[in-house]
C-alpha cells in the first residue's frame, strides 16, 4: 500500500545541513498497522511527513496505493492527499468549531453538499463513538476525546491509509490504550492500512503487524513485529523486553532466551537442568501478549563458559527457542549468538 525506496531529506538552514532522512526502504503491506519506532531526532516526523508530501524528498520514491506522489500534479496531488488521513500528537482541532464542524471542515473544503455532508458527520462521529459531543466545542472534551474528533476529521475522505504522528503521546496510559483500541478497531473493521510513528515501546505491543527502527536517519531494521522479537540481537526485542547489561563472569554463560507461541508453554529451564544435571539460574525476564501470541524473554545462566555449553545451548535451539550468548564474539558458539556490544534499544 506504501512503497517508500531510497528516501533522503535534507534541510538546510542557516548555512547548516541536517540529513534527517537518509536512504530509507520501506513496504507497508494493504491494512496492517506499522509503527516506526525512533528516539527524538532519528527522523521518524519527517519520513511520516514525505508519505503525503507535506514534506518534498530530495531523493527517493513514494508510492501510495500504486501512485508515485512526486508525478502527480497540483489537482491530482490534493485529491491524492484527501485519501491519506492524518492524526497528531497536538490534535490540531479549531477551537471556534464544536465537534460536529471540526469533522465537517474537510468535507466543506472538498465541497461536500450539505445535507451529504451532515450525514457522514453522523456516521463518521458514530464510528468514534462521539455521537453525544457533537455540539461541545473542543475545550469542554477530554485529550482521549479531541483525539477521537482527530480521527474522524482524518476519515472524513474515507481514506484508505491513516499516517499517525505520535497520536497517542499527550495521552495518559488508559486514554491511550483505548484510542489504540480505537485504531485497531478501524483497522479491522474499514481495512484501512496505519502508518504511525511512535517513541513508546506500547503502541508497537498493542496494535502494530510490522514495526521498524530508525535511527539517524536510517532503518536499522524492520519486518512483522513477531519476527524482529525472535531476531537475534533486534532492537525491537531489547526494548520490548528490557534486561540490564549482563555481568560476565567468565566461568558462566549468560544467555537471552526467546521463546513464543507452543514454546512458551513448555518448562524448559527445568528439561535443561534435569537432562544436563545443572544448576539454571534465571536471572531476569517478560513475557508479553504481542497480537495474541504469547512471546517472552528469559536471562538465564548456566555453569561454565560458553565452549562448554555447547550441548545445552543446541538442546535450546532445537526446542525452538531463540537463543542468544552474551561475551561470544561472532558465530563462535552457533548461529544466532550475538556479541556484548550493542547499542541501547530505542526506549
Ligand atoms: N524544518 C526543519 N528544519 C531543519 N531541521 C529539521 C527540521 N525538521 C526536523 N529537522 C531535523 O531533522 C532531524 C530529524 O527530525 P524529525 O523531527 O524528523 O525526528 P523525529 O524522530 O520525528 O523526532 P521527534 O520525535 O523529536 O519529532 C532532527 O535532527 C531535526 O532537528
Amino acid at each position: 500500500m506504501i512503497q517508500i525506496e531510497k528516501l533522503r531529506k535534507v534541510y538546510r538552514a542557516r548555512g547548516r545541513e541536517v540529513t534527517a532522512v537518509d536512504g530509507v526502504d520501506l513496504t507497508v503491506r494493504e491494512g496492517e498497522v506499522f509503527g516506526v519506532l525512533g528516539r527524538s531526532g532519528a527522523g521518524k516526523s519527517t519520513l511520516l511527513r514525505c508519505v503525503n508530501l507535506l514534506e518534498r524528498p530530495d531523493e527517493g520514491r513514494v508510492r501510495v496505493d500504486g501512485r508515485d506522489l512526486l508525478e502527480l500534479s497540483g489537482g491530482e496531488l490534493r485529491r491524492a492527499r484527501q485519501r491519506i488521513g492524518m492524526i497528531h500528537q497536538h490534535f490540531g482541532l479549531l477551537s471556534s468549531r464544536t465537534v460536529a464542524g471540526n469533522v465537517a471542515f474537510p468535507l466543506e473544503v472538498m465541497g461536500v453538499p450539505r445535507a451529504e455532508r451532515a450525514a457522514r458527520v453522523a456516521e463518521l462521529l458514530e464510528l468514534v463513538g462521539l455521537t453525544e459531543h457533537a455540539d461541545a466545542y473542543p475545550a469542554q472534551i477530554s485529550g482521549g476525546q479531541k483525539q477521537r474528533v482527530g480521527i474522524a476529521r482524518a476519515l472524513a475522505g474515507r481514506p484508505k491509509v491513516l499516517l499517525s504522528d505520535e497520536a497517542t503521546s499527550a495521552l495518559d496510559p488508559e486514554t491511550t490504550a483505548s484510542i489504540l483500541e480505537l485504531l485497531r478497531d478501524l483497522n479491522r473493521r474499514l481495512g484501512l492500512t496505519i502508518l504511525l510513528i511512535t517513541h513508546e515501546m506500547d503502541v508497537v505491543k498493542r496494535i502494530c503487524d510490522s514495526a521498524a527502527v530508525m535511527r539517524q536517519g536510517r532503518v536499522v531494521e524492520s519486518g512483522p513485529v513477531r519476527e524482529l522479537l525472535l531476531r537475534p540481537g533486534s532492537e525491537l526485542a531489547r526494548g520490548l523486553f528490557p534486561l540490564p547489561e549482563p555481568v560476565l563472569r567468565g566461568d558462566t554463560t549468560v544467555v537471552d532466551v526467546t521463546f513464543e507461541g507452543e514454546s512458551a508453554d513448555r518448562p524448559f529451564v527445568s528439561t535443561l537442568a534435569r537432562t544436563y544435571s545443572i544448576d539454571v539460574n534465571i536471572l531476569g525476564g517478560a513475557v508479553e501478549d504481542i497480537g495474541g501470541t504469547r512471546i517472552g524473554r528469559l536471562r538465564i545462566e548456566l555453569p561454565g563458559p560458553p565452549d562448554v555449553n555447547a550441548a545445552q545451548l543446541a538442546h535450546l535451539r532445537e526446542a525452538g527457542l531463540t537463543v542468544e550468548v552474551h561475551g561470544v564474539a561472532g558465530d563462535a558458539a552457533g548461529a544466532g549468538d550475538t556479541a556484548t556490544e550493542e547499542e541501547a534499544p530505542v526506549s
